[in-house]
C-alpha cells in the first residue's frame, strides 16, 4: 500500500490555486492549476472573490486527485498552504462572505497604520508579533471591513462572525463548517498574534478594536484540522498540514538549519531565513515570524517581503501587452541594452526594507533605444536588486554573509533571471528539481502528521539540485548597478529617506 499513497497538496496563490499530489519521494504525480479573477476597486485596492478560491480550489482538487487515481496514487492526506495576510469574514451561520477577501497587497488602511504609528504604538506590535504597523497585514483590513460594512461590529461581537486568513476560510469550507482553525504561521502574519507565547494578543486585539470572538483555533503546522466533507470535495481525506505558502517553502526547501535562506519568486518574492528557536529581532526593518511549528516548538524565521516579483512581468504582459507570455520575457531580456535603466516596482508600495505604502511605481533613465526588451529587462533587474536588499538587511541581522540562496516559484524558471540574481547579488543560486516548493511543504508537513514521515529533518535526503548559478560579473560592474538602483529607489520614496 505504501508505495501507492500519496498526498494532496493545495496551494491556494496570489493569481491562481493549484492542486498537486505528490509520492511519498516528493515527486509530482498529478497537476492542477486555474487563474481567478483579480479586482481593483481603487488606486492601491486588490479584492478577490472568497467563492472564486474555493471554486477554483475544489475543481484543481477534484482534477488532481482523479489523474493521480488514474496514475495508480491514492492521496491519504492533505496539506494546505495559501496566499498569506489575505483577509475574509464570513457569516457562520451561512457560511457566506460579508465582504470581499482584502489581498495582501491592497493598501487601503495605508493612513489607519500612520495614524496608529504616530500614535508610537509601532514598538509594541513589534515586539509581539515581530511585523510592523503597514496595511499588508491581515489586523487593519478585518477593522476596516468591520467598520465599512454595516452591523458588522456589532454581529463580531455577537460572535455570528468568523475571520480567517485563506487557509481558515478554505478549511471552513472543505469541512462543511466543521473547522475553525488556523496554524502558527499564519496566525503570525495577523498583527494579533504574540509569537513569542504562540497566542492571540488581548492588547493587540484591543488596539485594532477587533473581537477576539471572531478569531479561529491556533493549531501546529502539522495537526489534525479537519476532515472534508466528500460532498465537497468528492472524497473524505484528513487535512494534517496548513502552513502560510513562504513558510512552507521554508518547508519544502529543506532549510531546517538555522542560517539557511530560501527566495520565493512568484507574485511577490518573499527570502526567510531559518533562525531555530531564536525569534531575531530586526534592526533593518525585515520581519521576524514563525517559520513552522511541529510539536508545539516554534521555528523561528526573519522575513525580507517584496510586493512585486511575477507581478511586474504581469504587469507587461496584462496591462502594458508588450509580451504574449511570462516566458518571452527571458529571451528579451537577453537581447536588451538597458545601462542605466531601472523600474521601481512600487505598483503597491513599497515592502521591506523601505517599508513606504503610498510610493508607486517609477522609471529612471528611457532613452531613445528604450524598447519592449529593454522595460523587460529592467523589470527582471528590479527583482534581483530588491532581493539584494533583503540579503544585505538580513546579514546585517543575522551577523552572518551567506553563501548561497535556494530559490523556488513560478519565476525561477527563467535562467536569465537566477543567472542575473547571482551576478547583482554575489551569491550562488540553487534552484532544485521541484520549484512548487510551496505545496511540497503542505505535502511534507501533512505526511509528517499522516506519519508517512519520521520527522521533518528525514526528508533533507528529497531535495535534489537542478542547477546552480555562479557569479559571474566583477564587484565594480555590481556596485555600479546597485547605487544606480538605490538612488532610482530614493527618487520614489514618499518617506524622504
Ligand atoms: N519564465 C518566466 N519568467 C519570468 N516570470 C515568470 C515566468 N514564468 C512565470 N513568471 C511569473 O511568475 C508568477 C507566477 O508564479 P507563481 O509561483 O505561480 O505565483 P503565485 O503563487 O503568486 O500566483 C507570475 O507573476 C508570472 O508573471
Ligand atoms: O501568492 P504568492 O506566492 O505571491 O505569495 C503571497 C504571499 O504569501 C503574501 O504574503
Amino acid at each position: 500500500m505504501a508505495e501507492n499513497s500519496g498526498i494532496l497538496a493545495i496551494d491556494q496563490g496570489t493569481t491562481s490555486s493549484r492542486a498537486i499530489v505528490f509520492n511519498l519521494e516528493g515527486r509530482i504525480i498529478a497537476t492542477a492549476q486555474e487563474e481567478f479573477t483579480q479586482y481593483y476597486p481603487h488606486s492601491g485596492w486588490v479584492e478577490h472573490d472568497p467563492q472564486d478560491l474555493l471554486n477554483t480550489t475544489v475543481d484543481t482538487c477534484r482534477r488532481a486527485l482523479k489523474a493521480a487515481k488514474a496514475a495508480g496514487v491514492h492521496a491519504r492526506t492533505i496539506g494546505i498552504t495559501n496566499q498569506r495576510e489575505t483577509t475574509i469574514l464570513w457569516d457562520r451561520a451561512t457560511g457566506e462572505p460579508i465582504h470581499n477577501a482584502i489581498v495582501w497587497q491592497d493598501r487601503r488602511t495605508a493612513e489607519r497604520c500612520a495614524a496608529l504609528k504616530s500614535a508610537g504604538h509601532e514598538p509594541l506590535v513589534a515586539e509581539r508579533t515581530g511585523l510592523l504597523l503597514d496595511p499588508y497585514f491581515a489586523a487593519t483590513k478585518i477593522a476596516w471591513i468591520l467598520e465599512n460594512v454595516k452591523g458588522a461590529r456589532e454581529r463580531a461581537r455577537n460572535g455570528e462572525l468568523a475571520f480567517g486568513t485563506v487557509d481558515t476560510w478554505l478549511l471552513w469550507k472543505l469541512t462543511g463548517g466543521r473547522s475553525h482553525a488556523t496554524d502558527a504561521t499564519n496566525a503570525s502574519r495577523t498583527l494579533l498574534f504574540d509569537i513569542h507565547r504562540q497566542a492571540w494578543d488581548e492588547d493587540l486585539l484591543a488596539l485594532f478594536d477587533i473581537p477576539a470572538a471572531i478569531l479561529p483555533e491556533v493549531l501546529d503546522s502539522a495537526a489534525d484540522f479537519g476532515v472534508t466533507d466528500p460532498e465537497v470535495l468528492g472524497a473524505e481525506l484528513p487535512i494534517e498540514g496548513i502552513a502560510g505558502d513562504q513558510h512552507a517553502a521554508v518547508v519544502g526547501q529543506c532549510c531546517f538549519q538555522p542560517g539557511m535562506i530560501k527566495s520565493t519568486y512568484g507574485t511577490g518574492c518573499f527570502a526567510l531565513m531559518n533562525t531555530g528557536d531564536q525569534a531575531v529581532p530586526s534592526s533593518n526593518r525585515l520581519l521576524t515570524t514563525t517559520a513552522y511549528r511541529i510539536n508545539g516548538q516554534p521555528t523561528y524565521a526573519l522575513e525580507g517581503a517584496i510586493f512585486i516579483a511575477g507581478a511586474a512581468i504581469q504587469w507587461l504582459r496584462d496591462e502594458l501587452g508588450i509580451i504574449a507570455h511570462a516566458s518571452q520575457s527571458e529571451g528579451l531580456a537577453n537581447d536588451a541594452e538597458a545601462e542605466g535603466l531601472y523600474l521601481v516596482p512600487a505598483f503597491t508600495g513599497l515592502g521591506a526594507p523601505w517599508w513606504d505604502p503610498n510610493a508607486r511605481g517609477a522609471i529612471f533613465g528611457l532613452n531613445r533605444n528604450t524598447g519592449v526588451a529593454e522595460f523587460v529587462h529592467a523589470a527582471l533587474d528590479s527583482v534581483c536588486l530588491q532581493t539584494g536588499d533583503l540579503l544585505e538587511a538580513m546579514a546585517g541581522d543575522s551577523g552572518t554573509a551567506q553563501e548561497t540562496l535556494r530559490v523556488d516559484g513560478g519565476m525561477v524558471a527563467n535562467n536569465w533571471l537566477l543567472q542575473r540574481l547571482a551576478d547583482l547579488t554575489g551569491l550562488a543560486v540553487e534552484r532544485p528539481e521541484i520549484i512548487e516548493t510551496t505545496a511540497l511543504g503542505a505535502a511534507y508537513l501533512a505526511g509528517l502528521q499522516h506519519g508517512l514521515y519520521d520527522s521533518l529533518e528525514s526528508l533533507e535526503s528529497q531535495w535534489a539540485l537542478n542547477r546552480r548559478f555562479e557569479p559571474a560579473i566583477s564587484r565594480g560592474t555590481r556596485e555600479h548597478v546597485v547605487e544606480g538602483w538605490h538612488d532610482a529607489v530614493r527618487r520614489t520614496l514618499t518617506t524622504g529617506k
